[in-house]
């Protein structure tokens, strides 16, 4: 359901246009460090694409997207988003065009739900039926129940307020979002749910987003684009997730990937986009279900080949378990 709150600037969809984000040369030396934090780093996020900066403790992830909004500043090089340098921008104004949302998340402990996720429109000054109207709408976008929005986020669990964090940053409708770490004090299975809730949630609203994570799996499933950054703030390889576990750029970029791309790289696959044999019976495996699930469908249940059928249950083909292996050796 598109919202509609936004008077102007929306885009055709209803939210407002996402824009695109550039890294020239941006460098972050620290006072009195030998080395800097971020060196000379260089890229550009597609406006409507997650980017995804990864990389060991220390590379310089977090003070990299600190630059984006400023709350650290840049020592030399340039940030410039939708086109225009953050350095030229009112400090205020930039913030309330980017919504950030970190681990901690940083919700007010004594302001209701509905009270934080109205802190930007409240600061832009937005009345109070737009505000509650915009209130309701992400509640609803983020899956959570209205009545939720009375209670204080210490009566949510984790998940929960993780979920409110990210409507708190979405509220004012940015054209851009950071995001450190977001759901990285979550539980795995929480995390897994956090993580599709997004990647639905982002198809819909097509934000440009800069992700922070330490955790190669995360990047390789939230990315469009993956940022792989060495200590040093070096930028090591940028490039899709399949172009980096199929050709990682360097040692420091395959060792980071791990041992387990081919794995990882079933993981970006669907049964459907991959060349299917004829049907030689086995198990039953959906058309849409990932291939590295059909590998361990087939595994599970001993099977050498896979019986592949579609929404109506109509078998399409067959994958076999040397199939799958040619694939992941490709
Ligand atoms: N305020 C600061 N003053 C001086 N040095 C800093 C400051 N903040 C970070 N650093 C240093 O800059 C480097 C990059 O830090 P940063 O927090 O950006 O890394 P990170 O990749 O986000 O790390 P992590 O995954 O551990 O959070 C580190 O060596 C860190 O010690």
């Amino acid at each position: 359901m598109p919202p509609t709150h936004t008077a102007q600037s929306e885009g055709p969809s209803g939210y407002r246009e996402a824009v695109e984000l550039e890294f020239a040369e941006a460098t972050k030396r620290y006072p009195g460090a030998d080395s800097p934090a971020v060196d000379g780093l260089s890229l550009t996020v597609p406006a409507g694409e997650i980017c995804v900066f990864v990389g060991p403790s220390g590379c310089g992830k977090t003070t990299a997207m600190r630059m984006v909004n400023r709350m650290i500043d840049i020592s030399s090089g340039d940030i410039l988003v939708g086109g225009r340098s953050v350095k030229d921008r009112d400090v205020d104004e930039l913030r309330r065009e980017i919504g950030y949302v970190i681990q901690q998340i940083g919700l007010f402990p004594h302001r209701t739900i509905a009270d934080n996720i109205a802190t930007v429109p409240r600061l832009l000054g937005w009345d109070r039926p737009k505000i509650n109207a915009r209130v309701e709408e992400l509640l609803d976008l983020i899956g959570l129940p209205q009545d939720m929005s009375k209670r204080y986020p210490a009566q949510l669990s984790g998940g929960q307020r993780q979920r409110v964090g990210v409507a708190r940053a979405l509220a004012a409708d940015p054209p851009l979002m950071l995001m450190d770490e977001p759901f990285g004090a979550i539980d795995p299975i929480n995390r897994e749910r956090l993580q599709n809730e997004f990647l639905r949630l982002q198809a819909e609203i097509r934000k440009t987003i800069v992700f922070v994570t330490h955790d190669i799996d995360e990047a390789i499933k939230m990315g469009d684009r993956i940022a792989i950054l060495q200590v040093g703030g070096k930028l090591a390889q940028y490039a899709t997730p399949s172009e980096i576990l199929l050709h990682p750029a360097n040692e420091f970029v395959e060792d980071f990937v791990g041992a387990d791309r081919a794995l990882k790289r079933l993981a970006l696959l669907r049964v459907s986009d991959i060349e299917l044999g004829p049907s030689n019976g086995g198990p039953s495996i959906r058309d849409t279900a990932l291939v590295r699930d059909a590998l361990s469908d087939l595994l599970q249940h001993g099977a050498l080949h896979g019986n592949v059928v579609d929404s109506g249950g109509r078998t399409v083909g067959g994958i076999s378990m040397e199939a799958l292996a040619r694939l992941a050796k490709a």
